[in-house]
Parts: C-alpha cells; sequence; structure tokens
C-alpha cells in the first residue's frame, strides 16, 4: 500500500479521509497532536503523536515511511475562537503549515493537498460562490487559511511542490457505516450541537444572530457530508499523483460543497424532524466572524474530477450524525430513525 501522511488525521475530515484512503489502497500514516483529535478514530494505520510545529519530528515521520503525498488536515478550526485568540491561530495555521512545507522540501516528498476552507471569501458578492470569487476573509482564521494558500503557491514556484487546495464549505453527517463521527471537546459545530440538544445530552442550542440579510435572519450555510469530502480527497490525491509534475506551477483549487444553502432554522428544523425531539433554542447576538451567507458553486470538482455528492441532503447528514451521536452515547433510537425511514 503506497503511504500518505495525513497531518490531523485523527480530527473529524482527516479520520473519514483515512477510511477512505484505505479503501482505495493507499496506507494513511497519521501525524497528530491528539489536541483535537482522538486515537480511537486512527483506524486504518500507524499513528504518529506528534505537533507540525516540531520540524525535526515531521522529518523523522517522512523519513521512515516515504509518502508519496502529504495531505494537511492539522489545524484550529473554529472562527469564533479565532476572533479571540488570533495569535495562537496563525502560529498553528500559518507557521504549522510553514514547517509542513519545510519539511517536505527537505525530505524529497513532492505532493500536497491542503485543507482551506470557504471562510478565506469573507462576505461573498455573488452566490453560489465561484473559486475566482474575492477573497477578503472576514476571521483570524479565514486570514489564516488564505496566508496558507498564498504561502505554500510560492512554495510551489520555487521549489516544484506539486499542490492541491481544496476549500470546504461546512462538512457534516459522520461515517455512514458508523465507524466514525464528529466528536470535538468541546464541539462548536451548529449539526452535532443541535443533535446533542435534541437527545437531550446538552441544554438549548444557542442561536447566534437573528438579523442576518437572509430570509429568516440566521446564517446560511453549505452542508457537506463528511464521507463526501473524503471522496473528493481521493481523487484528488490521484490526479496529483497521476499527472505528476505535467503541469509544473499549476494548483487545482476546488470548492467542495454541494451549491445548497440551509439556515440555522432550517438546520434546527432538520434536526427535530429527524429525531423526533423538539430542539430547544436560545437567540443570541451575532458570533463574530461569523458572515451571513456561505454557498458553493461547486461544479469545478464535478466537471474536473467527476465528484459527485452521495449525501448531498441534510436529512442524511442529521440522520448520520445522530446514529452516531446516539450509539457513543447508548441513547436508544426508534427502529425508524435507525434504519434511514424517517423523517
Ligand atoms: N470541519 C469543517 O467544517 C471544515 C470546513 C473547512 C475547512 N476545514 C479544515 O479542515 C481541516 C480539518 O478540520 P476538522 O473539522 O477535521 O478539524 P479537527 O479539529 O477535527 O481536526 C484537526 C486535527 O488536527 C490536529 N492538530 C491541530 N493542531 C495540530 C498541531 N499543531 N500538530 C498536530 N496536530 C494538530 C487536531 O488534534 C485534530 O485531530 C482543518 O484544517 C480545517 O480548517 C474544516
Ligand atoms: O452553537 C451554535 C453553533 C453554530 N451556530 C451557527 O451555525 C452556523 C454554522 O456554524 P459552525 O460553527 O457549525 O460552522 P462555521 O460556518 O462557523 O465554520 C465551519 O465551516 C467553515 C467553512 O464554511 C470553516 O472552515 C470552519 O472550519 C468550520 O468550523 C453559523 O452561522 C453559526 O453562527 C449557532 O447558531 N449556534
Amino acid at each position: 500500500m503506497v503511504p500518505v501522511l495525513v497531518t490531523g488525521g485523527a480530527g473529524f475530515v482527516g479520520s473519514h479521509t483515512c477510511k477512505a484512503l484505505a479503501a482505495a489502497g493507499f496506507l494513511p500514516v497519521v501525524y497528530d497532536d491528539l489536541s483535537n483529535g482522538s486515537a480511537a478514530a486512527v483506524r486504518w494505520g500507524p499513528l504518529v503523536v506528534g505537533d507540525i510545529l516540531d520540524g525535526a519530528r515531521l522529518r523523522a515521520a517522512l523519513a521512515s515511511w516515504r509518502p508519496a503525498a502529504v495531505m494537511h488536515f492539522a489545524a484550529f478550526i473554529e472562527a469564533g475562537e479565532s476572533v479571540r485568540r488570533p495569535l495562537d491561530f496563525y502560529r498553528n495555521n500559518v507557521a504549522g503549515a510553514v514547517a509542513v512545507a519545510e519539511a517536505m522540501v527537505a525530505s524529497g516528498v513532492g505532493h500536497l493537498v491542503f485543507s482551506s476552507t470557504a471562510a478565506v471569501y469573507g462576505e461573498p458578492r455573488q452566490v453560489p460562490i465561484p473559486e475566482r470569487h474575492l477573497l477578503r476573509p472576514t476571521s483570524p482564521y479565514g486570514r489564516s487559511k488564505l496566508m496558507v494558500e498564498e504561502i505554500l503557491r510560492d512554495a510551489v514556484a520555487a521549489h516544484g511542490l506539486q499542490l492541491a487546495v481544496l476549500r470546504y464549505f461546512n462538512a457534516a453527517g459522520a461515517d455512514p457505516e458508523g465507524e466514525l463521527g464528529e466528536g470535538h471537546d468541546p464541539e462548536t459545530h451548529l449539526v452535532p450541537l443541535a443533535v446533542r440538544t435534541a437527545l437531550g445530552l446538552r441544554g438549548p442550542l444557542v442561536l447566534y444572530g437573528t438579523d442576518y440579510p437572509t430570509p429568516d435572519g440566521t446564517c446560511v450555510r453549505d452542508y457537506v457530508h463528511v464521507s463526501d469530502l473524503a471522496a473528493a480527497h481521493v481523487l484528488i490525491l490521484r490526479r496529483l499523483l497521476l499527472e505528476d509534475g505535467r503541469d509544473p506551477g499549476a494548483v487545482p483549487t476546488y470548492n467542495v460543497g454541494t451549491g445548497r444553502g440551509h439556515s440555522v432554522r432550517e438546520v434546527v428544523a432538520t434536526v427535530a424532524a429527524v429525531t423526533g425531539r423538539r430542539v430547544a433554542v436560545r437567540e443570541a447576538p451575532r458570533r463574530p466572524g461569523d458572515p451571513a451567507v456561505l454557498v458553493a458553486a461547486a461544479d469545478r470538482l464535478r466537471d474536473d474530477l467527476g465528484w459527485r455528492p452521495q449525501w448531498p441532503a441534510l436529512v442524511d447528514q442529521v440522520r448520520h450524525c445522530l446514529q452516531w451521536t446516539a450509539g457513543r452515547a447508548a441513547v436508544a433510537l426508534p427502529a425508524a430513525v435507525s434504519d434511514g425511514r424517517a423523517p
């Protein structure tokens, strides 16, 4: 099996991608400091516990596994938190990515897939948002990811790295086979929080902002199933390895989203419908750094790589999240929910 080094592979998107990589015949070697991930999610290859800022440890991992590529997921991820702790975000996300690129150059590993984000666009002027849209992030998190995109493009030009950038919209759902899910502690993402509220595992969901210029006043996001995101990584990796240097300097850059937006209130209503339970909500002011609407123009990934999301419907994403969350918390679900007949 061809090894691929996966930084952040113990986290939500990284662990699902490791499962997809293994199914596609690669050996995912996870490099993660477990600051926001779990060793239990590393099931398809070895785990190297280490910090991406530790260049010597990274180089040692690259030297011993000789991966064909690196997938760089490791980062701090929460836009609201980045407004309060910008320097931590710049150190981990920007200096961390520089350390990963330096280690790759020093070790002669040439292929890199970088996890970027819809947050690089900021408040969109055009929806759905095409990849060529103006990049004007509204949070230190989004700025950190944009800085890394630019730094890595310079490294492509100077060091011949072969880079692909995936800008994900909102990852949601969980492994449909129930082997993995979203288990941040504390959790900050809307879908798992609303599911936990519905199951009585936490108090009311705090709804951040009801005065946005959207149809119901709450933020609109493009929720993409985490297993579809994982599949996009396998497609882009195969393309990078296959094309190996045929178009030097090119940086394929793709949105990964469904092209459909859902408001926070729609997410809450879907969680209520899927669980058959009420989702208690407490309305609160806007969360700093949140753009009103983020919806992908997702046709480039479809047209270039043939990517077709298998689970584009929010109802399936919520159901998979519910099944995993309920399983972990030992909450019994009605049969109709477990086998997908509800709602
Ligand atoms: N979840 C989303 O909706 C979303 C959307 C757009 C982009 N992204 C990007 O995708 C990537 C993965 O996101 P996620 O939701 O899986 O996050 P996550 O927090 O679940 O996973 C990130 C992993 O990186 C690890 N990590 C963090 N800092 C590290 C360091 N210094 N050294 C080693 N490991 C470190 C954490 O322990 C964790 O396991 C991130 O780069 C994020 O910015 C996520
Ligand atoms: O308790 C909560 C949590 C979230 N929200 C709202 O729900 C929406 C989605 O919020 P999430 O925290 O689930 O996701 P974000 O859109 O803030 O960010 C996620 O998607 C982005 C890309 O769109 C990023 O890349 C980022 O890493 C990832 O966390 C936002 O309007 C947020 O204000 C609430 O109202 N209450």
